[in-house]
């Protein structure tokens, strides 16, 4: 049983105390993923140069790590902040955006959990199932698969690395390799804007910066990604309206709206 009001206590913490959320993301959803931090009411700072990314960790309160545009210079700077959040016990949440579409993707999601050791880790379900399947090919950002095909992989993914895997999708599922929590909020519609998956990832750093159970975080995170998808897509014609009002839902999320929108 998930409780609300344990998620509208991490959302007023969230504001209280604006956690810096440090991104090292990809080109197409900066944007997006800034706004939406500081919808919920962290600080987002994007840097991915190798010459500061140690000193940008160095005073986060988490950091979200992207692969959606990789290079190998960002890699190496994605290296280098996830050992500075390591060493500072920070959380580290990672998005293997397209993993299993080519093999530097998956070379490169490799090293990251095996060295970087996220704290979660949220994907797809096609990027869940290739993270445990090396000859699994995907499509590319996008999910060829339902959320509850992965979720078998997901567990034992979360084991073997001692990370809480996060399957977004119709049903999002949270599992830590033994729990498993489902939110049900959420609309096909938000499948059609870039970013999406990434926002979620990022909103997971606000939230792993002020609970210090990454299960919890990464619940309470997915929740109000699915309520806000979910209001703002019953007021949108289609995905252009619908990245503006999720951006408002989120600004707008409290307890009130959670406990009337959330679906147990
Ligand atoms: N069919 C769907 N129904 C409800 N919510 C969805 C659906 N597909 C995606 N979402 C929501 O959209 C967000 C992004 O998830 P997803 O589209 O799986 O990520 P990605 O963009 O990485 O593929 C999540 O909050 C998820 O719950
Ligand atoms: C389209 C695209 N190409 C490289 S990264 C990216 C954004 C993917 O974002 P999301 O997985 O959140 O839809
Ligand atoms: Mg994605």
């Amino acid at each position: 049983m998930i409780d609300i009001s344990a998620i509208g206590r991490d959302l007023r913490l969230i504001k209280e105390r604006s956690p810096l959320v440090h991104n090292i993301t990809n080109f197409v959803v900066m944007n997006n993923t800034a706004n939406a931090l500081l919808a919920i009411g962290a600080s987002p700072v994007m840097a991915h140069a190798i010459e500061e990314v140690e000193e940008m960790a160095g005073i986060a309160s988490s950091l979200v790590l992207n692969i959606g545009t990789l290079e190998p210079r960002w890699v190496d700077a994605m290296m280098l902040a996830g050992k500075i959040a390591l060493k500072r016990n920070i959380p580290i949440v990672f998005d293997p955006v397209g993993v299993g579409a080519t093999s530097y993707r998956s070379e490169v999601c490799k090293q990251i959990i095996s060295e970087c050791k996220p704290s979660i880790i949220r994907g797809n379900a096609s990027e869940i199932i290739a993270l445990c399947n090396e000859n699994v090919k995907t499509k590319g950002v996008d999910s060829t698969e339902s959320s509850d095909s992965a979720l078998s992989w997901a567990m034992q993914l979360a084991r073997e690395v001692n990370a809480v895997v996060v399957i977004s999708g119709q049903t999002d599922y949270i599992t830590d390799g033994e729990l498993v929590e489902m939110i049900y909020n959420g609309s096909t519609m938000m499948e059609k804007v870039t970013g999406m998956g990434c926002t979620a990832t990022a909103v997971l750093g606000a939230f792993a910066a002020v609970n210090p159970s990454m299960f919890d975080a990464a619940i309470h995170g997915m929740a109000v990604m699915g309520i806000a998808g979910e209001i703002a897509a019953s007021a949108s014609k289609g995905n252009g309206s619908l990245q503006v009002n999720f951006l408002d839902e989120l600004y707008a999320m409290d307890e009130e709206v959670l406990c009337r929108t959330f679906r147990q």
